[in-house]
């Protein structure tokens, strides 16, 4: 098995790898974010680029969280981010989102002036709306369809994708950890962003619950074609749902890494444990 692992800045980027990717076509990268020229801060990204970070730096008061972290991620990679504990993981996602801007350098995204409605936020815990039902929850994400029926005919399609038609009519308080998860997503969903950030959203589910969900998340991600951003603790999910699995150490990315394995991936492979390891041993290194 060929594996491309990449020390930042000191080797170059590890070819693509795309695979059912049907509404964003790949495109071979084409050299190291220094390759390309300055843009003014939130210009639209190259041609083909979900998004890049140039020499992006954040800092909390005197606290600089990234150091000129640069991540060039092609439209429909999806790209899982791994780091000890505050390394600047959700820091990230809330820059790529527009949560946050960036104190220094430049993120160059697909039209950022509706980046509200291109990025959608997916966290750990569901952040459902109890008085809503379940169809009504997923409805919020439709504020682009105006007609009634439309709007609810849309949300059970959405809720059907996640397993859910027939829990529609329900609260949330009644379902369970996992199907309060399956509505978040389908939430997520529902306005078809182009870039999904997903900010450890199976960190608290069982682990049986974790595995279908994470069958779940790459089937749908495999159908639509749209970016994943994955923050993730478990380097098992890492490399089971990534493209390419990025490691943040020292506010700047350590380590990017290729996976080459054809999906869906089979739980336990050889392969999936050989690079889970390669990546913990840094990871490990990191944390020592
Ligand atoms: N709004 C804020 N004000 C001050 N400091 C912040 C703020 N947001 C994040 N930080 C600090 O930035 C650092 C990175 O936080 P971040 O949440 O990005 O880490 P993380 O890698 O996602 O951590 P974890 O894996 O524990 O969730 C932490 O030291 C955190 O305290």
């Amino acid at each position: 098995m060929n594996i491309a692992v990449r020390d930042t800045d000191t080797a170059p980027r590890p070819g693509l790898r795309f695979e059912g990717a049907p509404f964003f076509p790949p495109e071979p990268r084409t050299g190291t974010a220094a390759a390309h020229p300055p843009a003014p801060r939130e210009a639209s990204a190259p041609r083909g680029a979900a998004f890049t970070f140039r020499g992006v730096e954040k800092a909390f008061g005197p606290k600089t969280v990234l150091h000129g972290l640069d991540l060039h991620v092609p439209a429909g990679q999806f790209v899982a981010v791994i780091g000890k504990s505050g390394c600047g993981k959700s820091t990230l996602l809330r820059l790529l989102t527009g949560l946050d801007a960036p104190t220094a350098g430049t993120l160059d995204i697909a039209r950022p002036e509706k980046r509200a409605d291109i990025t959608r936020v997916m966290f750990q815990e569901p952040r459902l709306l109890p008085w809503a039902r379940v169809a009504a929850n997923v409805a919020v994400g439709l504020s682009h369809v105006r007609e009634r029926k439309e709007k609810r005919a849309a949300a059970l399609s959405l809720l059907a994708q996640v397993g859910l038609s027939d829990r529609a009519g329900e609260w949330p308080a009644v379902l369970s950890g996992g199907q309060r998860q399956r509505v978040a997503l389908a939430r997520a969903l529902a306005s078809r962003p182009r870039i999904l950030a997903l900010d450890e959203p199976l960190g608290a589910l069982d682990a049986l619950t974790r595995i279908e969900m994470q069958m779940l998340l790459e089937r749908i991600w495999l159908q639509q074609g749209f970016t994943a951003v994955l923050v993730t603790h478990d380097v098992a999910e890492a490399v089971a749902l990534a493209d390419r699995v990025v490691l943040i150490e020292d506010g700047a990315i350590a380590l990017d890494v290729e996976v080459p394995l054809p999906r869906p991936r089979r739980r336990g492979a050889p392969e999936l444990a050989h690079l889970e390891g390669v990546i913990l041993e840094k990871l490990l290194g990191a944390t020592a």
